[in-house]
């Protein structure tokens, strides 16, 4: 970023004004460098810059009133003022009016460098932060399936490839990963939008009732059945079906399910004539459909069918950045659902939450945002909102050690740790009654390794 910063330095002292723009130039930056208020508002309309530098007192105007404008035309632009020894109300104004930082002459340039850069991170940081907000709005008006990790970019850029395809999707991936997300964004993108896409968890009903909601009953088929009633690929016809948990469909609904896929065809339950249905068929398992064949379990010719378009979720887990991304998506949304003020999440919560395992994958996110948002309304997420599950034993014990470096005057790292250890060590020997076999296990390293420790550190039994 240094290196491509453009910078606007306003400066009618020709001595100073060369002397920083040396500086800069030296450090990197890109410096347009002017003597008044009118050659300023010049280069302000040919160029766009990260950061101006103002000086106050200029031959034909004011800095803070250059300030003013350049603040009006472009918001995003960092402003520090450089203003006299003297004038520390100047500069004081100057903030509160609009600038981001102020200089008091004479200054040191390192200073100024540190400064500069400092500022030119943040701005850059909003303006990521920013550009990510965008993009998770618009994923979620059009496909709702948010990402930004290789995987889900190259899952988005597939649904918009298949958009005019009719062909069956077999959609993998551990449970609450967004297989369902998927499956709308497909219909939602393709030219069935206007018809009904029409959902069933195979895994959720039981086989002689799945039987007729997927394909139907006529009356009298079974006792309880006093009407006719279509089933899901009927109500689904010129639209889509997706079919959930597909690896737990029964041997003789998976032979039914086949012909439909070759023929696009079927008979209700007790009836003997065939519906002809147009209907796109999407499917999704969290299971190892491959294993399912080989325990013979899952048709082989059924999987075939349909792994026309293979599409697999990475959990959770495995997506990097995109959790904190969620996060901040499942924030504004509770939050103004919930009239709530969850105002992000804390150093500690993002580190946890990016090395946690999530096996309930987005669902276990999205609950967990829910319930924050719910509870505690409004504040940073900290650690306490964690459920305990959440953090490991490791976490714990840091936590209770955890220093307050912030207040201390000074901490020598190495005796710190090394007491940190004597302690740690201690305390697994007393829990395990000085049996130093369970103590090793329990600190993860071997006895030898131990039983030097403790005659390094000599460490005792207290009596
Ligand atoms: N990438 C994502 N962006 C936004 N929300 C998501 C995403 N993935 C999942 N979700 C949300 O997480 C929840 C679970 O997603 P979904 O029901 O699609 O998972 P699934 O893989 O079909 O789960 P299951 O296997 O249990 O049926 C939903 O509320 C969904 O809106």
């Amino acid at each position: 970023m240094k290196q491509s910063a453009f910078i606007l330095l306003v400066e009618d002292n020709e001595d100073f004004r060369l002397i920083l723009q040396e500086a800069l130039e030296r450090s990197g930056f890109h410096v347009t460098a002017v003597a008044n208020a009118m050659r300023a508002r010049e280069a302000m309309t040919l160029g766009k810059f990260d950061l101006s530098l103002l000086d106050v007192r200029l031959p034909d105007g004011n800095g803070i009133e250059l300030m003013r404008e350049f603040r009006h035309s472009d918001p995003d632009m960092g402003i520090i003022i450089m203003t006299g020894y003297a004038e520390v109300d100047t500069a004081v104004d100057a903030v509160r009016l609009g600038a981001n930082d102020f200089l008091k002459k004479p200054f040191d340039i390192d200073e100024m460098l540190v400064r500069i850069d400092e500022l030119i991170k943040t701005r850059q940081i909003k303006a990521d932060n920013k550009n990510l907000r965008e993009l998770v709005r618009s994923q979620d008006q059009n496909t709702g399936l948010i990402g930004q990790c290789p995987a889900i970019q190259k899952l988005t850029e597939t649904v918009s490839l298949l958009a005019n395809s009719d062909s069956t999707v077999l959609i993998t991936g551990e449970s609450g990963c967004g297989k369902e997300v998927l499956a709308k964004a497909l219909h939602k993108s393709g030219s069935r939008s206007g018809k009904p896409l029409v959902s069933i968890n195979c895994g959720a009903i039981p086989e002689e009732l799945l039987e007729s909601e997927l394909f139907g009953h006529v009356k009298g088929a079974f006792t309880g059945a006093v009407r006719a009633r279509p089933g899901r690929f009927e109500i689904a016809n010129g639209g889509t079906i997706f079919l959930d948990e597909i690896g737990d469909m029964s041997a003789k609904l998976q032979v039914k399910l086949l012909r439909v896929l070759q023929e696009r065809c079927f008979e209700p339950v007790g009836s003997q004539q065939s519906i002809h249905v147009d209907v796109r068929v999407i499917a999704a398992t969290h299971r190892d459909l491959e294993a399912e064949i080989a325990a013979g379990r899952f048709r082989e010719d059924l999987y075939y069918r349909l792994n026309v378009i293979p599409l697999t979720l990475p959990p959770l887990r495995e997506r990097g950045d995109d959790i904190l991304l969620l996060t901040d998506h499942f924030i504004t949304r509770f939050n103004q659902q919930k009239k709530a003020d969850i105002t992000g999440v804390s150093d500690e919560v993002k580190r946890i939450i990016l090395n946690y395992q999530w096996p309930g994958n987005v669902r276990e996110l999205q609950n967990l945002i829910e319930r924050v948002t719910t509870l505690k309304r409004h504040g940073i997420m900290e650690l306490e909102d964690l459920p305990s599950r959440m953090i490991s034993d490791k976490e714990r014990v840091l936590q209770s050690f955890r220093m307050d470096v912030e207040n201390a005057e000074c901490i020598d790292l190495k005796s710190t740790v090394d007491e940190f250890e004597s302690h740690l060590i201690l305390s697994a020997l007393q829990r395990f009654q000085w049996n130093k076999n369970q103590a090793a296990n329990f600190l993860a390293m071997n006895r030898t390794t131990l039983v030097e420790k403790i005659k390094k550190k000599g460490l005792q039994p207290t009596k």
